[in-house]
């Protein structure tokens, strides 16, 4: 059952549903191509979230490396973090509960540096000397290696769209200054002994604005929970059952961002998402998570094979996207208010 944006964020309903997210194994990848292409478009097209597992790079002791710099980083005091604070129109740097997503009108309870790898030597990403040494080669790297997997997955999709497989590598080219493609690092704070109330999240229900997201998770930390059941990329609807994602060291969580639902004609599909806040009896120590979003280059037009939508460029896409939610968040706000926006 589809529900409506605004009653579904008043009753934030715990209620789960076990469902089966597809798993993918990447295996043998060459051998397999077809195999695989053919897993991958049914699981964006049916489920939109999906778990590739086997994968030869990123690999798994490279996650765990990533995991442990990203650890650094939010360790050290907020003085330094802020050196580097969050800019709104760049989309890079530190912030910390200050992200409040449309459908809770809360901060998440999380930090998160976001990186651009084409700002890498840029006053954007942290540089002090308390930082390890391997910070920037090794999330440098472990872009690229991610930039290049999610860029295998999309060329599945450009077949399934009647494009030629090359046609979303070409979209995102991340050593340029129009690159949107980005790395955010995320810790959710320790809550231990804290109980909040159910209208707080780790991060609250929303949708990713790009094409691909990829989330590296850690065993034992779990908390992602996913929702199916929304028809339009420009739509609030979402289903009311939320099915948990366990998390597991080395697989990689994907799923489609609003970008690539708009660009497939809504053909792939952009789910609701959130990250729970553990209660008391359960693992209420920080969370860390790392998500990959390819998001093409400011300059490039979207539309669908279809032409369902208008075509727009990636970087008006992104604009608009933004606009349309946090102006649900207003909506949401008067409507609270006994005022109709
Ligand atoms: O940390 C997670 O599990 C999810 C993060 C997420 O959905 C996001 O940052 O968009
Ligand atoms: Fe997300």
């Amino acid at each position: 059952m589809t529900v409506p944006y605004e009653q579904k964020i008043r009753s934030q309903t715990p209620a789960t549903k076990s469902r089966a997210i597809p798993r993918i194994s990447l295996h043998d990848y060459e051998a397999r191509k077809s195999i695989i292409q053919a897993q991958i478009i049914e699981a964006a097209e049916n489920s939109g979230f999906f778990i590739l597992v086997n994968q030869a790079s990123p690999s798994v002791s490279e996650i765990e490396e990533v995991f442990d710099l990203t650890q650094s980083f939010f360790a050290l005091p907020e003085s330094i973090k802020a050196e580097t604070s969050f800019i709104r129109t760049e989309n890079a740097g530190w912030e910390s509960k200050s992200q409040i997503r449309p459908s809770t009108g809360l901060p998440d309870q999380k930090e998160s540096l976001s990186l651009q790898y084409h700002r890498r030597h840029s006053g954007l990403w942290p540089s002090h000397p308390a930082l390890p040494d391997e910070f920037h080669p090794k999330i440098s790297e472990f872009m690229v290696k991610s930039h290049n997997l999610g860029m295998q997955i999309l060329s599945c999709f450009a077949l399934a769209l009647g494009f030629p497989e090359d046609f979303f590598s070409k979209a995102h080219v991340v050593n340029v200054d129009d690159a949107q493609s980005t790395l955010r690092l995320l810790h959710y704070h320790d809550i231990t002994g804290s109980q909040f109330p159910p209208s707080y999240w780790r991060a609250g229900a929303h949708t990713d604005y790009d094409c691909l997201t990829m989330l590296y998770q850690r065993t034992g930390e779990d908390g992602l929970e996913i929702c199916p059941g929304r028809e339009a990329h420009t739509s609030f609807g979402m289903g009311d059952q939320w099915t948990p994602v366990k998390a597991k060291t080395g697989e990689i969580v994907c799923n489609i961002g609003d970008m690539l639902m708009a660009w497939s004609d809504d053909r792939f599909k952009s789910l609701f998402h959130r990250v729970r806040c553990p209660s008391v009896g359960e693992n209420q120590r920080s969370r860390y998570s790392l998500a990959y979003f390819n998001q093409a280059n400011k300059n490039v037009e979207i539309q669908g094979p279809l032409g369902k939508y208008p075509a727009m460029t990636a970087h008006k896409y992104l604009m608009d996207a933004i606009k349309r939610n946090y102006g649900q968040l207003e909506k949401m706000k008067a409507t609270q208010n006994g005022t109709s926006a």
